[in-house]
């Protein structure tokens, strides 16, 4: 029997997002979509326009062209009643009471208390929820504001640099959680400067530079996009290296490793070596990170277009 393989819904398509501090655009002509139970990575310089971006999705900007839709529903300044049941967040600094306790702050979120009791837990705040927030420190408030966009497991998540200010256990917990809600079909909308962070936790990634999408593309098919370097070490490295480049392999020799570019025939490389008396000694992929992968990218689309 065939399995009909159904395409998830877009919970979020922005079209076209135009906007302007006085008379400096800010966001040109901004377009993508998240899939429903999708974690979306939004990476940018600093004023690429990332906060903008969220901030008008979540209507608190006034936006010169373009449409943000949530669960099918425009989301404008004046009409966004699908947040107040759909959507989760944290933008720049969380907005927080200072004579209200954590618990008291949640409460104003949900009555619910398995949530609230579920939250607490899942972030272990159990040891100062209960006390007044103006005794928090920036990690603790951090969390208190994480907390308060998750509490009630909306559909949508927009986090605005979730991990500022957390401790590495928080980040480790912050990021199962993340990955655990998603599995349950919550989506989640991400920016960080943390890329060795944030790409241990997204599916796709959206890049903008200078107010515009450069970049919109699954993890997956970035890291395949990624012609891996080989690291060889050989008992006649000298030999080795003048074999490579004869045979137009892209080589280099450099403390004893030879650096390998983007070999695709791996079994043809090692018989010619080994049929010329060289043996392999040591063989080596190297682990590669989103911040190497994204520059070499972004490189490639820059000369594209000169
Ligand atoms: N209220 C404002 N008035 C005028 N200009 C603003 C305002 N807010 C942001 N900007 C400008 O808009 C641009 C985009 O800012 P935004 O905060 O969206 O960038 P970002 O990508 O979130 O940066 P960062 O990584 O530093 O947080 C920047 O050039 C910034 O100076």
């Amino acid at each position: 029997m065939s399995r009909l393989k159904i395409a998830k819904p877009d919970l979020v398509v922005v079209h076209g997002l135009t906007q302007y501090y006085g008379r400096r655009a800010v966001l040109k002509d901004v377009n993508f979509s998240i899939k429903a139970g999708q974690v979306m990575g939004l990476i940018g310089a600093n004023g690429a326009g990332k906060t903008t971006i969220m901030k008008a999705m979540l209507g608190l900007n006034r936006v010169r062209r373009g449409t943000v839709a949530i669960a099918n529903e425009r989301v404008t300044q004046l009409h966004h009643a699908v947040l107040a049941e759909n959507v989760g967040a944290l933008i720049e600094h969380p907005a927080i009471y200072p004579f209200l306790t954590g618990w008291q702050q949640l409460q104003l979120i949900t009555k619910d208390v398995t949530q609230l009791q579920w939250i607490v837990e899942t972030l272990q705040m159990a040891a100062y929820i209960h006390q007044n927030a103006k005794h928090y420190s920036l990690g603790m408030r951090q969390q208190l504001g994480i907390a308060m966009a998750l509490v009630r497991q909306p559909k949508l998540v927009v986090l605005d640099e979730p991990m500022n200010g957390l401790d590495p256990q928080a980040v480790k917990r912050l990021r199962q959680t993340i990955r655990e809600l998603a599995q349950t079909g919550m989506t989640f909308f991400i920016s960080s400067h943390i890329l060795s962070e944030l790409e241990k936790v997204i599916d796709d990634v959206l890049v903008i530079d200078h107010g515009r999408v450069i970049l919109q593309t699954p993890m997956q098919q970035l890291r395949a996009s990624y012609h891996q370097r080989l690291l060889l070490q050989t008992t006649d490295n000298a030999h080795a290296l003048v074999w490579l480049q004869q045979h137009h392999y892209g080589c280099a020799l450099q403390n004893d490793v030879i650096t390998v570019a983007a070999p695709d025939k791996l079994n043809q490389l090692m018989a010619g070596l080994i049929a010329q008396n060289i043996q392999i000694t040591r063989i080596n992929e190297p682990a590669v990170d989103l911040e190497t992968i994204l520059l070499t990218q972004l490189d490639q689309v820059s000369g594209a277009g000169q």
